[in-house]
């Protein structure tokens, strides 16, 4: 398997023919999708623990997460103290002396974002200033995306006048299950077009897509209209991020940037809560497309409560006096 050479700095959208426009849909490219995974390579991504992360090495896995992280708080009950309390937490997701411990104090370590319903985006924005931290708004309707179209643009440009930085839109399910192909890339464009110079990272829901042939072809069609990113789920889906999805997705990405050279982002969100997962998806992400698929300006984790395990483990490496740094795997 020869992975994506590129250099570590690049970001979603680096390369792209035409960064707000994507190319022009492809339908045969679409329609010819083959979903060439082996039963060995299904089996062996639908099990956990696809391979072991060394253990003198899995303290700076995680960490490198954390910075992956899109720390998430998408509930009917959030409030505005509540968004306040998850940017503090953002802004320093692991406890100092565990970071000392690690080594890390001097970098400092902060989520990769901070994602939130529109109604909290100034809130979030406001909370943030200063840290770099991005907010990310969920837009379009989320999660079912059945807004009216005009409501889903008129959403996103008010999230972007608030400051969001990144969006994260749904897109509307009945056109990939009707293969409507079509109506998908141009609902994505306008989109794109809306988000202006917030990154875009389109949310198949996959869980509502029925095959793994559908994925892909949404994951293409999105990225031909100009998506910087993939994801898989809202987290409101029945079934939401699967290792199995991901490989799929993934490799939709290196095909996509084999044959245009765009360069495209991923992000699994969606049940997504322990350690032990996320060091799957990180070996599935170096294995596929390789080391700068690892950083947080290529690779995002939407979660909700992956950050209070990541912290356990990482407390316990440090009680354990556990040198992880030592030798970092992704230097
Ligand atoms: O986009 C992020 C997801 O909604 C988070 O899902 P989760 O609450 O299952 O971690």
């Amino acid at each position: 398997m020869t992975h994506l050479a590129l250099a570590s700095d690049v970001r979603s959208g680096d390369a792209h023919p035409a960064r707000n426009g994507g190319i022009p849909l492809d339908l045969s490219w679409v329609q010819d999708v083959r979903i060439n995974l082996s039963a060995a390579e299904r089996r062996v991504a639908s099990l956990p623990g696809r391979r072991s992360v060394k253990k003198d090495a899995q303290a700076a896995w995680l960490l490198k997460a954390v910075t992956c992280m899109d720390l998430t708080t998408l509930n009917g009950d959030d409030t505005a103290e509540r968004v306040k309390r998850l940017c503090a937490k953002a802004r320093s997701p692991v406890r100092p002396d565990v970071l000392a411990a690690l080594g890390m104090a001097e970098r400092g370590v902060t989520t990769g974002a901070v994602c939130v319903y529109h109604r909290f985006v100034a809130t979030a924005v406001d909370a943030l200033a200063g840290s770099g931290v991005p907010v990310a708004a969920v837009s379009t309707g989320f999660p079912a995306g059945l807004a009216p179209h005009d409501v889903k643009l008129r959403e996103i440009e008010a999230s972007v006048r608030d400051g969001a930085a990144e969006i994260d839109i749904v897109i509307t399910r009945e056109h990939a299950l009707t293969g409507n192909w079509t109506a998908l890339y141009q609902e994505m464009r306008d989109f794109r077009a809306a988000c202006g110079n917030a990154h875009v990272k389109a949310i198949l829901a996959t869980g509502d897509l029925k095959t793994l042939r559908n994925v892909v072809r949404a994951s293409l069609v999105c990225m031909m209209a100009g998506a910087d990113f993939i994801k898989t789920s809202t987290g409101k889906e029945g079934v939401n991020a699967t290792r199995l999805v991901t490989l799929a997705m993934i490799r939709a990405i290196r095909d996509y940037h084999g044959r245009t050279g765009a360069i495209v982002g991923y992000k699994p969100a969606g049940g997504i809560s322990t350690a032990k997962d996320i060091l799957d998806y990180q070996i599935l992400m170096k294995e596929e497309l390789g080391r700068p698929w690892l950083e947080p300006t290529l690779f995002r984790i939407g979660a909700s409560s992956l950050l209070a395990d990541i912290e356990r483990q990482l407390e316990h490496h440090v009680t354990g006096r556990y040198s992880a740094f030592n030798r970092h795997p992704m230097s």
